[in-house]
């Protein structure tokens, strides 16, 4: 019996309605599955009171809140079967002449070490992670079975990569025998039609927002699984992506494997990466289903062998930049990349190569010589920097870590760290970037004796944290309180009077055996908003993989709705009292009833996706519907005079919203617990980044010989500790918080916002441009420990209350 058929309006037959559930509710349920809203037309027109017309309309509307039959994701396809079975024991067999035969039709004549065995693992159906360093040959490893599945079976298989900017490039360069298309979230839908309309297609390449952006949404770039051949396997690039231990850990990787397990029936993963430490591959292994027992199935060194490595520890690191452009080794180089960690660095040091350099070389033109590069260019400023590099007319790019992703240059000859990087496996991803060709090529890194480099990396891990009170404050706007107990309660009591209690229904039933009567309800956060260190959407993907799914995330929708009536509030009362308008009229029933009067307003401004979720409709549907009251032709021939604006991009998810007390803590929790792991382990890595440089480097750039020094150092600062001990400095630490509270009595801070500050930490909450102007606070307190400060503040703010 359906629960809400109670609650329904009676509508005599054949009477005008306004249809308020024309296509179903957020949980998709079909027009015949639940059945349809009306209301009738009387309530929408004048002549009954605004609180009665107002409670009826609501009236009409609420049931929705109670309880929405669960939405069932179609059963994914039944997984391929591979195309070898394993051998007696459960082991990989012997490579049949078949494969060989492949490999001669994609153009090779042997095997590169480690290509084997991933082939035959990923032919025999086992899930694969392959480490191997630039240019060691990953590709064939998805090319040739994708290739031998195709051949059997027809099948597609589906490559996921991160750099759209690169997709038709790959597409182009792969083997003549390989058909292959791609589809991006950047494309139109017509050309993404167009794609799959091409026919026979041995490989599909994905960006990972096409695939995931529609999860379960309806909306996605790729068309549903009954609409694509069987999915051999899916191969993932640069699935070091997939850790959020990693140096590029991408949240909407995190979900990859789960769409693909649960809309395309994916069994097989083949990830694909030349960077991971043994950390970040046990972690991916677990993400690609590979048992721990199997290990990592193929992982060679690190580093190849054709990239010469060496670190000094120079006091004067410009001067011994420049001596080292000059010397020997990197003086004859053409293409060499310069990582520095600031963007406003990159300007300086390209200006002092081309100064110094300037008619010590060869005789070449000014713009030759150094150029910087940065994500704080414009795109056409960096799309020239990179071109001229491309094209060999730039020596070399003074650059921050924005530089070199998808870089497809295999003659870069040097790579100079002029900070060091974050973490080993950020260098080993940027020294790759060098040699590519096979060819030597030279890596130096300069290692700031002071740890002052140390201090402004750990500065960007602290400004990438947020403490428990934002985490609350997310919960508390994710999980938005609904009304659906409450109703479910009242329902209850209809039932008991009509004496049904001993015929109560599947969904009381459940709520007694501790199931949520909520059925999630859709909300939107404004991107913008969020003045978040670390990615909201990390923590959104947190919830959503969590065991107990505490959420699903949508792609992202434009939130607000702006409506205005260029001829005034008459208009607005007509919008709202004689169309067909139903979001208008739920919206403006909800405002009177909450006491809000829009009768003397032209404008109104909503939340249009919780509007739709209290109304039962998707999203596109009640935006539809406002954007055709531009057109109304009874407002007006042509344009109505209406003006419907849509903005403000928002994360887009549906969530419970009748989670408990101890609930609500515990998400917390669990999101607190999580956000601190990433920050230990983060300031782990950097320190033991910097030993292990420490223990190799040589005093000066011109000692360095042959790559890494073998001597340990030890008349250096240790990499752990601070040069100024708190304890010394606490009373004045004191006095400037309670004077910087006093100063600022209208804005309300955290202990952590206040070491973010006095460690020169920007965010959207307190930029850099406002905060940064008073210099007796910004960075004032940079070398003192970062969570001992937010302790004192914290103490401070307590105190001051
Ligand atoms: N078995 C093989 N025999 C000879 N050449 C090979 C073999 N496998 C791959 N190659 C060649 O090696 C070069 C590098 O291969 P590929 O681009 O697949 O490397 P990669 O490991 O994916 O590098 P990157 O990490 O930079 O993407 C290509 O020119 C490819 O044609």
């Amino acid at each position: 019996m359906c629960l809400l058929r109670e609650r329904r309006p009676k509508i005599q037959a054949g009477s005008p309605c306004l249809l308020l559930h024309s296509s179903g509710c957020p949980g998709r349920v079909g027009k015949s599955a639940c059945s349809s809203r009306l209301l009738p037309s009387s309530l929408a027109e004048n002549g009954t009171s605004d609180q009665e017309r107002s409670e009826k309309i609501l009236e009409a509307t609420t049931y929705l809140d109670v309880r929405r039959p669960a939405y069932e994701p179609p059963a994914p396809p039944a997984p391929m079967e591979p195309l070898y079975d394993l051998g007696p024991e459960g082991k990989v067999r012997e490579t049949p002449e078949e494969v060989f035969e492949a490999l001669k039709a994609l153009g090779y004549s042997s095997f590169r070490p480690g290509q084997e065995v991933t082939v035959m693992r990923i032919l025999s159906g086992l899930s694969t992670l392959v480490v191997l360093s630039t240019g060691m040959g990953k590709s064939l490893c998805y090319q040739l079975p994708a290739y031998l599945y195709h051949k059997r079976s027809q099948c597609l298989t589906l490559v996921i990569s991160p750099l759209v900017s690169l997709m038709d490039d790959q597409v182009s360069g792969l083997p003549p025998c390989l058909k292959a298309v791609c589809i991006h979230s950047n494309m139109t839908k017509a050309q993404r039609e167009a794609v799959m309309e091409k026919g026979e297609v041995q490989v599909l390449l994905l960006s990972p927002e096409a695939l995931v952006g529609g999860s379960g949404s309806g909306s996605s770039c790729l068309p549903s699984a009954d609409q694509l051949p069987a999915v051999a396997f899916a191969c993932i690039d640069e699935a070091h992506c997939v850790s959020e231990w990693s140096h590029n850990f991408r949240p909407c990787y995190l979900q990859l494997c789960k769409v693909l397990r649960d809309r395309l029936g994916v069994r097989c993963f083949l990830g694909l990466t030349a960077t991971a430490t043994l950390a970040t591959a046990r972690d991916v292994a677990q993400h690609l289903g590979i048992p721990a027992e199997e290990g990592i199935a193929v992982r060679s060194a690190a580093v190849p062998p054709n990239l010469h490595l060496s670190v000094s520890m120079d006091r004067d690191r410009d001067q011994a930049l420049i001596a080292l452009l000059q010397g020997e080794r990197f003086g004859c180089l053409d293409s060499i990349i310069i990582y520095c960690t600031r963007r406003e660095e990159t300007a300086r040091i390209a200006a002092l190569i081309r100064t110094c350099l300037q008619g010590t070389l060869v005789r070449r033109p000014l713009k030759w010589i150094a150029d910087a590069y940065h994500a704080g260019l414009s795109a056409a400023e960096r799309r020239r920097v990179q071109k001229s590099f491309m094209s060999g007319q730039l020596r070399v790019v003074v650059a921050t870590v924005a530089f070199g992703m998808g870089l497809d240059k295999s003659d870069v000859r040097g790579v100079v760290h002029y900070n060091m990087p974050k973490n080993f496996e950020s260098y080993v991803q940027e020294i790759g970037r060098a040699g590519r060709d096979g060819e030597p090529a030279y890596c130096h890194l300069f290692l700031e004796p002071e740890g002052g480099d140390l201090h402004e990396l750990r500065r960007h891990i602290y400004g990438d944290t947020v403490d428990f009170f934002t985490i609350k404050k997310l919960v508390q706007k994710v999980f938005t309180p609904c009304k659906c107990l409450e109703l479910h309660q009242k329902h209850q009591d209809v039932i008991r009077v009509r004496k049904f209690l001993e015929e109560e229904d599947s969904s009381s039933m459940a709520r007694q055996s501790g199931q949520r009567v909520c059925y999630k309800h859709e909300r939107a956060i404004p991107i913008q908003q969020t003045g978040w260190g670390i990615s909201i959407e990390t923590l959104l993907c947190y919830l959503e993989l969590h065991p107990q799914h505490w959420l699903e995330l949508l792609p992202h929708t434009y939130s607000s709705c702006r409506l205005l009536c260029y001829r005034g509030p008459q208009q607005l009362r007509t919008v709202a009292q004689r169309l067909d308008s139903p979001p208008i009229a739920v919206f403006l029933a909800r405002e009177r009833l909450a006491g809000k009067n829009h009768s003397n307003a032209s404008s109104l401004e909503f939340d249009v996706v919780s509007l739709s979720d209290s109304m039962g409709w998707e999203v596109p549907l009640v935006k539809r519907a406002l954007r055709q009251l531009q057109w109304d032709p009874r407002l007006r021939e042509g344009k109505s005079g209406v003006m419907v604006e849509f903005g403000e991009l928002s994360f887009h998810l549906r969530a419970y919203g009748d989670l408990t007390d101890q609930e609500l803590d515990s998400v917390c929790d669990f999101l607190h617990q999580r956000v601190v792991a990433r920050e230990k382990m983060a300031l782990g890595q950097l320190c033991a980044c910097f030993q292990a440089f420490q223990s190799v480097a040589f005093q000066t750039w011109d000692e360095t010989g042959d790559g890494f020094g073998v001597r340990m150092r030890r008349d250096v600062t240790p990499a752990v500790s601070f040069p100024l001990q708190l304890r010394d400095w606490e009373s004045q630490i004191r006095a400037d918080i309670r004077r910087f509270l006093s100063i600022r009595q209208d804005e309300k801070f955290s202990g952590r916002a206040i070491a973010r500050i006095f460690h020169g930490i920007g965010s959207p909450c307190f930029p850099a441009q406002v905060y940064g102007h008073d210099r007796r606070f910004w960075r004032k307190y940079l070398t003192f420990d970062f969570h001992q400060l937010a302790r004192l503040a914290t103490e401070e703010i307590l105190a001051s209350r």
